[in-house]
């Protein structure tokens, strides 16, 4: 069936059912799964529309809640067209897109509303959106939350751009109590200032030179003041893109006090290494750094163990002028990586080798990821009810990563030339198929997960 169809049932030898694979038809209804029917070989009412895939893998669509979509004001970087059918065609059934990179940043009523009409009848996958906490803004907050934002994002170190800029202790505690009770959460990215940067005459194209200016010791302090607050205030906090794993023991020993405090990681810790980084490769600059090797199989352990939560892409793309590789100068290159598209293959290529099951992805790239963002009523695992978003792919099944293959708008990935494991062959959402085989619907069926309202004066 080409991509635009709706479907009534998928038919399956390998359907993803909590911790089992077993032969199954989930049938749909009204874009819900209404039931899943044991044993694929039941006949079906002549009526139904059945897309029936064999052996291939059905499970649900993946949700990636740390996207940078860009777009109003920066659609050269990334936009909605084009960020939404690069996570279509890698099995991304819902993103939550950040509220920084774009003009005007997500940080009040009104820019939401200038967002929302920016994102309308351009996007491929649902599309949820985060708020901004910046300086001052503590009046906007719970007006958002009303609107529908699934929760906020605040940077302890400058963000990369301007117009975000980052909180003070002051700020996060007028934050907070605003946030207090309402059921929000409040995102961090987990830098802190600790010592002044050094300007060092060390090569500034050594990717080493970048890491010793970006120590483990700021996600830590950062992380030290995230759990302080999470405790205090009891709301809920999560830590995005856990790049070093010496806060690990911090955060175990906050959640075991009662801290509402949850944690991410990225398919670039979890992929790349420092050691692995050439010099003047500045496509791998991210912040935080990816760290060395170790460190990068102790974030895996605490994968393993549940001491992190989820993993997603941080999707952070910009215009290929902006990485500088020209002068292959890391500390003068945007720090972002693009990676939306291939998110659910990176994680399996080297998940399957470490033993994580096909069960253990749709809990740490479908459904924590859900909850985190307030939508696990209705997406992360194929249970009745849910909303019919599925991807069907062929987890044993290589493939490179071509410039040919890339839909993000900016085709400059750390991951070119790369062979993953895990190859997505359709994709749908609400029981459409949005994408299959490398064509989507013809319309961008998306839906915008806020609840429209109209700006109000800001307090
Ligand atoms: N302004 C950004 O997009 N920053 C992002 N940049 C990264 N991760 O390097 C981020 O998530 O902090
Ligand atoms: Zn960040
Ligand atoms: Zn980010």
């Amino acid at each position: 069936m080409k991509p635009g169809s709706t479907v009534d049932a998928v038919r399956s030898q390998r359907v993803l059912c909590g911790n089992d694979i077993c032969p199954a038809v989930i049938i749909i209804k009204d874009g819900k799964i209404h039931n899943i029917l044991p044993h694929a070989d039941l006949p079906l009412d002549d009526s139904y529309k059945v897309l029936d895939v064999g052996s291939k893998l059905v499970m649900p669509g993946v949700v990636d809640c740390h996207v940078h979509v860009n777009e109003p004001g920066r659609k050269n970087w990334e936009g909605y067209w084009t960020a939404t059918r690069a996570a279509a065609a890698g099995g991304v059934t819902t993103i939550a897109d950040m509220p920084l990179n774009s003009i005007p940043p997500t940080t009040t009523m009104v820019n939401l509303m200038e967002k929302i009409q920016a994102a309308e009848g351009q996007c491929f996958v649902d599309t949820a959106f985060w708020g901004g906490v910046v300086p001052g803004n503590q009046g906007e907050l719970r007006p958002m939350i009303k609107a529908g934002i699934a929760g906020f994002k605040c940077f302890l170190i400058h963000s990369g751009v301007d117009e975000f800029p980052h909180v003070t202790d002051d700020d996060l505690h007028s934050a907070m109590k605003q946030l207090m009770g309402t059921g929000s959460v409040l995102l961090f990215h987990a830098e802190k200032e600790v010592q002044a940067i050094p300007v060092t005459d060390e090569d500034p194209c050594e990717y080493s030179t970048f890491l010793r200016s970006r120590p483990d010791i700021m996600e830590l302090e950062a992380i030290r003041t995230i759990t302080q607050l999470c405790l205090q205030y009891q709301v809920r906090c999560h830590i995005v893109h856990l790049s070093s794993a010496q806060p690990l023991k911090l955060i175990q020993e906050a959640r075991q006090a009662g801290a509402p405090l949850t944690v991410e990681t990225t398919h670039h810790y979890l992929t790349l290494s420092a050691e692995h980084i050439p010099p003047g490769a500045t496509q791998f600059k991210c912040c935080p750094p990816i760290r060395g090797k170790a460190n990068r199989e102790q974030l895996w352990s605490a994968l393993k163990t549940g001491q992190i939560d989820m993993v997603v892409s941080d999707h952070s793309p910009c215009t290929p002028d902006l990485k500088k590789l020209d002068t292959g100068d890391f500390t003068q290159a945007w720090g972002g990586i693009s990676s939306l598209q291939f998110g659910l293959s990176l994680f399996w290529t080297t998940a399957s080798q470490k033993g994580f099951s096909l069960s253990d992805v749709v809990r740490l790239l479908c459904q924590k990821p859900a909850e985190l963002c307030g939508l696990d009523q209705q997406k992360g695992s194929l249970s009745p009810g849910h909303d019919a978003d599925l991807v069907i792919w062929d987890p044993e099944k290589e493939f490179e990563v071509t410039e040919s293959r890339i839909h993000h708008k900016n085709k400059l990935t750390p991951y070119l030339g790369c062979k993953l494991r895990g190859e997505v062959c359709s994709t749908l959402l609400r029981g459409n198929i949005i994408y299959s085989q490398g064509s989507f619907s013809p319309q961008p069926l998306g839906k915008l997960l806020v609840r429209q309202c109209q700006p109000q004066a800001s307090l």
